[in-house]
């Protein structure tokens, strides 16, 4: 196995379980708020593009919080936050889809679905501005296919072909890469809003240089995001330097450990966090 086979064994569960739940009835047809025109208000409000994560729980958080989702992602938008991200996985997260839908209807900020998508009728399962697309999970371009048909974490599915699927139902993609051969991947499966996650799948380890290595290497027409490990105001402050035009934030926000800190506060001391200090 090298280091693009490779799945921390509880990743290698999220894949199995996400490649057995199934799809949609029919294609869904979304009105969707743009993000870009999000990030633009916040920057203009002179807040830090903050997208704050709903996230119940997950395999490495120190614990689950039980608060109505609904009341999560209103106390993140009272504190700044730009846009909203669900994890509507149930069985690692605590997620549902019924419950982006509460969220969607409650707050007027873009809401992304995060999910672990392998197939395109799993577009399907429920309407949100942005779906996320982990350029791991899914089959790299055709013109590329000897690397995807050596790597048993992916399935059939082609990426770009995923990316055309969502934004013909209307949905802003969000390709999530780790490294500079899946940016390579994103950027030839036609991605204009990519994430760089901090968190590597094969150890379940995060490490901010990973967006500071990918990150000069992203077209400056793409909309960039730094995703997974941003928890203080110094976190926000590098992640900005590197690059980023937003940073997606859930554990330092949900708190897990602590059960009932306030997500507002968590949100705000990351939106406040300029250039020059808090
Ligand atoms: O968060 C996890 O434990 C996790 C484990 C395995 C696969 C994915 C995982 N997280 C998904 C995410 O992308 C994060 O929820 C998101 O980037 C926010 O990260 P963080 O701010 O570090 O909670």
């Amino acid at each position: 196995m090298n280091s693009r086979t490779e799945l921390a064994p509880a990743v290698a569960s999220i894949l199995e379980a996400a490649r057995e739940r199934p799809g949609g009835d029919a294609p869904v047809d979304v009105d969707a708020r743009s993000l870009p025109d999000a990030l633009a208000r916040a920057e203009a409000d002179g807040r830090v593009p903050v997208i704050a994560e709903v996230k119940p729980t997950s395999p490495t958080a120190d614990g689950t919080r039980a608060d109505d989702p609904v009341e999560l992602a209103r106390a993140m938008v009272e504190g700044g936050a730009a846009a909203i991200s669900v994890l509507t996985e149930p069985t690692h997260f605590g997620g549902s889809p019924e419950a982006l839908t509460r969220i969607r209807e409650a707050v007027s900020v873009p809401v992304l679905r995060k999910d672990f998508v392998v197939r395109e009728d799993q577009l399907d399962v429920v309407e949100a501005d942005l779906a996320l697309l982990i350029a791991r999970f899914v089959g790299a371009r055709k013109s590329n296919d000897s690397r995807a048909s050596q790597n048993p974490s992916r399935s059939d599915a082609d990426l770009e072909e995923l990316v055309v699927a969502a934004r013909e139902r209307g949905f802003q993609a969000l390709v999530e890469v780790h490294d500079r051969e899946e940016l390579e991947d994103a950027l030839a499966a036609g991605a204009n809003i990519i994430g760089v996650n901090n968190r590597d799948l094969a150890k379940l380890e995060v490490d901010l240089e990973t967006f500071e290595s990918v990150a000069p290497h992203v077209p400056d027409d793409v909309t960039l995001i730094a995703e997974s490990g941003v928890s203080s105001p110094d976190d926000v402050r590098r992640m900005r330097e590197a690059g980023a035009d937003a940073l997606l934030v859930g554990s330092a926000i949900m708190d897990h450990g602590a059960g009932d800190s306030n997500v507002t506060e968590n949100t705000r001391r990351l939106v406040t966090a300029t250039e020059h200090g808090e």
